[in-house]
């Protein structure tokens, strides 16, 4: 009507009609945006709650208090290990004793298998060790000093860990050997370490060699845990740990174990404490020291041969693999 009788020109009309509908949608889209701005505001609160709170004392490095500061670091770990009267239950499940009155060393140099029934406490005796959880009572001294003096972020620098599940990451062989290694490292010493850990063949067959990218379905369970063998060996650490795959009791896993036993035989330079949690007996037979764990308890501990003539645990458990096998 204004337009028939020429108060307004078709032009105006157009623009009216065009403003006003981004006028709407600019309003409607303004308040879905402040309603998603307060869902994010409500959120990132939980999330800076969470960046603000800060790791239980047995993850600290260096606290924030002075005596944290003074923690201390010891010039060189021999990696000598004592458990003194260690008991243990998790705190999710306080009535059960995991561990009952620990007393095992480790010397340095020394080779130390840990054997046992499934749930007598073998993992539970390394988690302690590497300071996941407190002992409820009873201390765990390393080259003589309580672990819980001890600066733990320098701690774990000297101890190499394979668990029974290795995780790779998606990126070459390389980069995943170099993994979480804070010196500087070479291609010579990924190498030395990939020999060491008996994955240097391996890798060389592999499509680009070390620079090859580790995808899903690249690489068998056994060579998996062999990068990571090589992993920990690269860090040159006081104390490894092995933890043998209880899911790979195959010949594969028992090759890899006894490789690292006979690397840090033969190798003087490599020489280091080392605990092994086994679950194939025939792996550890050439262990200085086998300790034989039942209930949270140790009940046997000696050599291959000396656990053997004894006839207790050790022989029937050495038994009744040997007959599974046959
Ligand atoms: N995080 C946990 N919380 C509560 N209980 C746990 C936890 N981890 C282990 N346990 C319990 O502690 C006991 C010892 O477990 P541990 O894993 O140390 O045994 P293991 O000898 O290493 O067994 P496996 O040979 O099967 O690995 C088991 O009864 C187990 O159920």
């Amino acid at each position: 009507m204004s337009i028939l009788h020429g108060k307004i020109t078709a032009e105006q009309l157009t623009k009216f009609i065009l403003y006003g509908e981004w006028l709407i949608f600019s309003t409607w889209w303004i308040g879905d945006g402040l309603s998603s701005l307060m869902q994010s505001v409500g959120a990132s609160e939980k999330v800076f709650q969470l960046m603000d709170s800060l790791p239980s004392d047995q993850f600290l490095a260096q606290g924030k208090h002075i005596w944290q500061f003074l923690r201390l670091k010891l010039p060189k770990l021999r990696g000598h290990i004592e458990f003194v009267n260690v008991s243990f239950h998790y705190p999710s499940r306080a009535t059960v004793p995991v561990l009952k009155n620990l007393n095992v060393s480790v010397h340095p140099n020394e080779v130390v298998a840990i054997v046992g029934l499934s749930g007598s406490g073998k993992s539970t005796l390394v988690n302690l060790l590497l300071r996941l959880y407190e002992p409820t009572s009873g201390q765990i001294l390393i080259d003589g000093l309580p672990l819980k003096d001890l600066n733990i972020k320098w701690l774990r620098q000297r101890v190499g860990y394979v668990g029974q599940e290795p995780r790779l990451f998606r990126m070459d062989v390389s980069s995943n050997i170099r993994y979480g290694c804070v010196r500087r490292i070479t291609q010579e010493d990924v190498e030395w370490a990939a020999k060491q850990a008996y994955a240097h063949d391996f890798i060389l067959s592999l499509p680009n060699g070390y620079q090859t990218i580790v995808d899903d379905d690249l690489l068998s369970g056994g060579q998996k845990q062999r990068i990571a063998i090589a992993r920990a060996v690269l860090r040159d650490p006081n104390i490894l740990i092995l933890d043998e795959a209880t899911s790979a009791l195959d010949a594969e896993s028992e090759h890899n174990v006894k490789g690292v036993l006979r690397a840090v035989r033969n190798d003087r330079k490599t020489q280091r404490a080392v605990i092994i949690i086994a679950h194939r007996l025939s792996t550890i037979q050439a262990a200085d020291r086998i300790v034989v764990m039942d209930g949270g308890q140790i009940v046997e501990m000696g050599d291959h041969i000396e656990l053997l003539t004894k006839n207790g645990m050790y022989a029937r458990l050495t038994k009744r693999q040997a007959d599974a096998v046959a």
